[in-house]
């Protein structure tokens, strides 16, 4: 039977039960997945040398004959050797192999082989240990550049490299070319059957630089695709058109005048929510811009407009928070503002549904137990997500599907500044606004970088600070707190960002013995306490209102308190070890002081010896602008670690990364624009395999196109 790509993995010679096991492992189960499976690296075996004319110490393919039949000793038990005479015209080796006995019948003397290894020198002797080697003339592992796979137990490459290039040989020509001939033409590039090849075998490094640009290209643009076509749909839905989107009155009656970005933001709204099209709208701001009162804006004109509002925060501590501060902006309107978490009773939550279903509450804020099955509205009318990145395409979806039959209006704020060209991709599907000034009044925050040297004078800071009325923060880096599961559900409600039922991270009991070091050593005067994330829900409460209170005058803490806390009068952040953060993580650190009138300070404590972290944290201590700080972080970390593992949403990369190919992704994004804007919806016949495809990049996501 020829093999196709949706061949079973077992077709194929040599894979019984046990390895299409080992193979499953790595998603490995068909053709198709071989050959979509990409080296991570590649050995240049090209160098064919000489017996003499190898350097020593360098891998190099030789070509030599085996001049007598390999003999096999054994030194000891559990250690034997083959060693094998070899020659070619300019000098004569000994070939040594460890613990492979089967080489002794698989070399056969009087035949030309082709070794790979290093030529080492002993004395006048050379020799070469547990080489690679096949017959002369096959050209499989040897005499060629050999993609290096990423593995698993039971798994070797060669054996992957062998069944690669069999589907390689026996279907490569069957892969569809999906491009477009003038996308290709426009952007030069390789036809899909020669970027399949040569991505595996490459028959040259300049045609593996062809294959591997045509095939990041061809994900960006399926991505590109992809993320324009969810656009497009949501644009068809039919919207809760609001009555009332005057948020006139409301914006009068805050406590502060708006910034002029603030105001704009809420107009771009409110256009959006008297719209028949659903407003799915992107929010960013940086730390402290007033992202909140452009959410209460929008909760109070679906409320003049007789819908309901969900807001969902990505954690317990932020879902209390922003009750706290949407229910005084929000006073005086009548609107009753509900709460949501995971931690509460079940008693409490059966209140919040029924309040939910009758329409008594107007606005909920919630974590992701407003997802749960028995959460149902009377009229959703506005979904509000805090995202920080953690929620992505999917989430936003499930809950907006509670809306029922309508699609309501989206509005996403996210605190994170994220260069352009990624925003475009993340989140693709949004309109964008910008807050992008500060309140007025507010003074940057002083940063500084402080070795141990100075931690006495840092605690004395402390001291001074606090002495002055104010509050501080002492951040360390112990668990990893804000990564919470993908999917929404106990694990993350219960652990709070932390995956519960992992063992507790050694590290935790360093902020715990730290606090209460500070406690009782340092700070015996002052009120010290401590939040984690492993905490229960309701006493990291207890400890965050009495800190917002200011009945706490030194708070210490993992990263928990990283997005969103807001305490104006804390004006001191003192993180510990602060080269094992990110910049982005620490500049949301840092915004959470100077949210008040009062002067603030960031200190960040490092003993790093390393020249790169001491430059990193300079960036920070030289610019409060979180745009700039992003692309920096970007560019020294990647995408990978920008965002977090897979937290974006997006659907896996296979070849292509977010960061480092930057080029090839406008173009991807350039060409994608021009094709959809000549087939909307790439309904036409010629592009329904493309269209195809595309949906299979977000198969994770299958309902999103619908
Ligand atoms: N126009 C304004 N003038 C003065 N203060 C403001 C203004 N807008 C917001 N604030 C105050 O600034 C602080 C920060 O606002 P908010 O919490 O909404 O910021 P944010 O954008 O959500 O920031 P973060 O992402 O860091 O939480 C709050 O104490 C809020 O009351």
């Amino acid at each position: 039977m020829p093999l196709t790509a949706a061949t079973g993995v077992r077709a194929l010679p040599g894979v019984g039960e046990a390895r299409a096991k080992c193979l499953e492992k790595l998603n490995l189960g068909t053709v198709g997945d071989l050959l979509a499976y990409f080296p991570r690296s590649y050995e240049d075996r090209t160098k064919i040398v000489s017996i003499a004319g190898a350097p020593p110490g360098e891998s190099v393919c030789i070509a030599a004959l085996v001049a007598e039949a390999p003999r096999l000793s054994r030194i000891r038990k559990g250690l034997e050797l083959v060693k094998v005479k070899a020659v070619d015209e300019t000098a004569a080796m000994t070939v040594t192999f460890f613990n492979q006995t089967y080489v002794k019948d698989a070399l056969r003397p009087g035949e030309t082989y082709v070794f790979y290894g290093k030529i080492e020198l002993m004395g006048r002797a050379r020799q070469m240990t547990n080489p690679i080697f096949e017959r002369e003339g096959r050209a499989r592992f040897t005499g060629c550049i050999m993609p290096v796979y990423p593995l698993t137990a039971g798994v070797s490459n060669n054996l992957l490299a062998g069944l690669t290039r069999r589907c390689v040989d026996a279907c490569a020509g069957e892969i569809p070319e999906l491009l477009p001939a003038e996308v290709r033409r426009v952007h030069a590039l390789a036809q899909s059957e020669f970027s399949y090849r040569n991505i595996h075998f490459p028959d040259s490094w300049e045609s593996l630089e062809l294959a591997r640009r045509r095939l990041i290209f061809e994900e960006f643009f399926y991505l590109t695709c992809g993320m324009a076509l969810l656009k497009s749909g949501r644009d068809r839905g039919r919207g809760p058109v609001f009555e009332y989107t005057d948020p006139g009155w409301f914006c009068s009656r805050l406590p502060f005048a708006l910034t002029n970005a603030q105001r704009r933001v809420i107009g771009e709204a409110a256009a959006d929510l008297g719209a028949p099209r659903p407003m799915n709208r992107l929010v960013q701001g940086d730390v402290g811009s007033g992202k909140t009162a452009v959410a209460a804006a929008c909760a109070w004109m679906a409320y003049q407009s007789g819908w309901q509002c969900a807001m969902m925060a990505p954690t317990e501590i932020l879902a209390e928070q922003h009750r706290r501060s949407l229910s005084a902006l929000l006073a005086d309107t009548g609107m009753t503002v509900g709460l949501l978490t995971g931690s509460m009773k079940a008693a409490e939550k059966k209140q919040v549904y029924a309040a939910l279903k009758t329409g008594e509450i107007d606005l909920v804020v919630g974590t992701h137990a407003l997802l749960s099955e028995g959460v149902a509205f009377a009229r959703l009318g506005l979904v509000i997500t805090d995202e920080q990145h953690r929620f992505g395409v999917a989430q936003r979806a499930a809950l907006s599907a509670k809306a029922g039959q309508i699609t309501p209006h989206v509005l996403v704020m996210s605190a994170t500044p994220i260069p352009r060209t990624l925003a475009l991709i993340i989140y693709g599907d949004l309109d964008l606004s910008v807050i992008d000034e500060l309140p007025p009044g507010r003074t940057p925050v002083d940063t500084f970088i402080v070795g141990e040297d100075k931690r006495q004078r840092m605690y004395n800071f402390v001291r001074k600070l606090v002495g002055e009325g104010r509050q501080a923060y002492i951040v360390c880096p112990a668990v990893e707190e804000s990564e919470p599961a993908e999917v929404p559900g106990p694990t993350y409600e219960g652990g709070w960002g932390e995956a519960a039922g992992e063992a507790p991270h050694p590290d935790l009991k360093a902020v715990t013995a730290y606090a209460q070091e500070l406690k009782t050593k340092i700070f015996p005067d002052l009120r010290v306490a401590f939040v984690h994330g492993r905490m229960k829900a309701k006493e990291k409460d207890a400890v965050m209102s009495a800190f917002a209170a200011g009945n706490v005058d030194v708070l210490v803490s993992t990263t928990v308190i990283e997005v969103g806390v807001d305490v104006p009068n804390a004006a001191l952040m003192v993180v510990e070890n602060a080269e094992r953060f990110g910049l982005s993580q620490l500049h949301q650190l840092r915004g959470r002081v100077g949210r008040g009138g009062h002067q603030s300070y960031c200190v960040m404590v490092t003993s790093t010896r390393s020249e790169e972290s001491r430059r990193r944290l300079k960036v920070l201590a030289d610019t409060t602008d979180g745009f700039k700080i992003s692309e920096e972080d970007l560019r020294i970390r990647g995408p990978g670690d920008f965002f977090g593992a897979r937290q974006h949403g997006l659907p896996q990369l296979h070849i292509a990364d977010l960061a480092g190919d930057m080029r090839l992704l406008k173009e991807a994004q350039t060409a994608a624009e021009a094709l959809l804007a000549a087939d909307p919806g790439l309904r036409s016949p010629g592009h329904a395999a493309l269209l195809e495809r595309v949906k299979k990049l977000f198969a994770d996501n299958p309902d999103i196109f619908n």
